[in-house]
This record gives C-alpha cells, sequence and structure tokens, in this order.
C-alpha cells in the first residue's frame, strides 16, 4: 500500500526527512509519535503528495509519488485526509460538505450521494445536524463532520494529521472514538499522527517513533510501549504520561 525507500525530504536546506524506509501493507493502523519538529506531520503529508521528496522512491498505492508525471488528482481519489483545523467548507452545510467531491469528482447520483452522506452523518454520531452550518457546530463535531466527509470517497488509505490537537478535551474522547470505530475496518489502511498516546496504544496496530527526522522506531504497539528499545524513545515517553 505505501512504500517508503532511502526517501529523503528537504525544506531548503533543511534536511526534514531523513533515510526513510517503510512499508506499509493495506489494514494496517500505524500511528507516528515523535517530539515536536521530528517530521511526523511532513512524512504524513509526502503520502498524498501534499509535500515534495527530493530524493528516493515513495509508491502509494501503485502511484509513484517520486515521479514528477504522477497525476495526484487519481492518487488523493483514494487517499482520504483528516486535518488539525478541519478545513470544513464555510459556506455549505454539514450534508453538502459530505457531498461535494463525490459529486464533483466520482459524479455519484444526487439521490445516492445524499443516502450516503446521511449514512456517513449517523455513523458519526451527527445526523441531526445534516443542515447546520460550520459555524454552528463545535469543534469536536467539525472533526467528526470532516471524518465523515474523507470517507464519503470511500478511500483506501485514511492520513489523519494530529485530528485532536485543536480540539477542547471534552470533544477529544467522542473524535478518537470515531476514528477506533474506521480504523478496525481490515479493508482500511491508516496513518495518524498523534500526541494522544492512551489513544496510539489503543487503536494502533504499529507504532513508528520519529526523531529528528528519522524513524528510530518502528515496532507493535505492545512491544513499544511496554519495551521501547532506544534511550531516546524512553526518553520520550518518559515525559509523558500513558495511562
Ligand atoms: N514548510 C516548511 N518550511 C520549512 N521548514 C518546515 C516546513 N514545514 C515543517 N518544517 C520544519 O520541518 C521539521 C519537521 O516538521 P513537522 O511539522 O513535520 O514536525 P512534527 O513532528 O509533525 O511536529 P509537531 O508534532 O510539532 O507537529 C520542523 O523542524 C519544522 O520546523
Amino acid at each position: 500500500m505505501i512504500e517508503f525507500h532511502d526517501v529523503q525530504k528537504y525544506y531548503g536546506q533543511f534536511h526534514a526527512l531523513t533515510d526513510i524506509n517503510l512499508e506499509i501493507d493495506k489494514g494496517e493502523t500505524v500511528v507516528l509519535i515523535g517530539p515536536s519538529g521530528s517530521g511526523k506531520s511532513t512524512l504524513v503529508r509526502t503520502v498524498n503528495g501534499l509535500e515534495s521528496i527530493q530524493e528516493g522512491q515513495l509508491i502509494v498505492n501503485n502511484h509513484d509519488l517520486s515521479d514528477p508525471k504522477t497525476n495526484l488528482n487519481v492518487l488523493r481519489r483514494d487517499v482520504g485526509m483528516v486535518f488539525q483545523h478541519f478545513n470544513l467548507y464555510a459556506n455549505k452545510s454539514v450534508l453538502e460538505n459530505i457531498m461535494l467531491a463525490p459529486r464533483i469528482v466520482s459524479h455519484v447520483p444526487e439521490a445516492e450521494n445524499r443516502e450516503r452522506a446521511m449514512k456517513l452523518l449517523t455513523m458519526v454520531g451527527l445526523e441531526s445536524k445534516a443542515d447546520n452550518m460550520p459555524s454552528q457546530i463545535s469543534g469536536g463535531q467539525k472533526q467528526r463532520v470532516a471524518i465523515a466527509r474523507s470517507l464519503a470517497m470511500r478511500p483506501k488509505l485514511l492520513l489523519f494529521d494530529e485530528p485532536t490537537s485543536a480540539l477542547d478535551p471534552e470533544m477529544i474522547d467522542d473524535v478518537l472514538q470515531v476514528i477506533k470505530t474506521i480504523t478496525s475496518d481490515s479493508d482500511m489502511t491508516s496513518l495518524i499522527v498523534t500526541h494522544e498516546m492512551g489513544f496510539a496504544k489503543e487503536v494502533a496496530n504499529r507504532v513508528i517513533f520519529m526523531d529528528n527526522g528519522q524513524i528510530v522506531e518502528d515496532d507493535s504497539s505492545q512491544s513499544f510501549f511496554e519495551h521501547p528499545q532506544t534511550e531516546r524513545a524512553q526518553q520520550f515517553l518518559s515525559k509523558i504520561i500513558t495511562h
């Protein structure tokens, strides 16, 4: 599903990703953790071409992102992304936000599109908010709409970039529960950047620990949290609460 081979990413002179080698298979739920500035968001954003790479090879869903001729719009039809700041269309209702891409990109017939969007809204517990505008719902609800919207295109791969870090603490659990439900589907592959260690522990099959632009550990969730191998990971975990 995702293959990084000796990938290097620079922002100008700054080496943001160094020697990234990583394979993620269909159905895996992989959580990326590490200190601030370690390159987690950058890595996730290379997967759908929001950030380009300068060296190495990156294959996502059979598309070669190291090839400048690759059509990113085609790749992105199968790759959903949920951002920290929701990015809903402010002038469209909750339901319209979800229906837009299937209508425009995939030409899904209107009645079917509406029915699917309502099912997704029900799944995230927001069917009663279909006709509200984004400004009329809370941050946690906005994020749940953003998740429903990312699922509307029936992606094979979902990327989450700190989906709860802009939320008030009491909103976080609802969003994490929705993500947990989605990622338990064995057909869905997910790559999640999060600072929520309890959630990472609960949801991840696999944990990737990054530091200074490099992958320092890549292990099963249980093994990583119980027996981190490197001093850097041990130090990182000792500074945070992982209940
Ligand atoms: N557009 C950019 N231009 C220049 N440097 C950047 C850019 N985006 C990120 N960086 C730098 O690249 C490094 C990695 O950033 P990145 O956002 O990937 O880290 P992160 O691990 O996701 O951090 P955080 O947990 O704080 O979000 C940081 O040093 C950051 O300052």
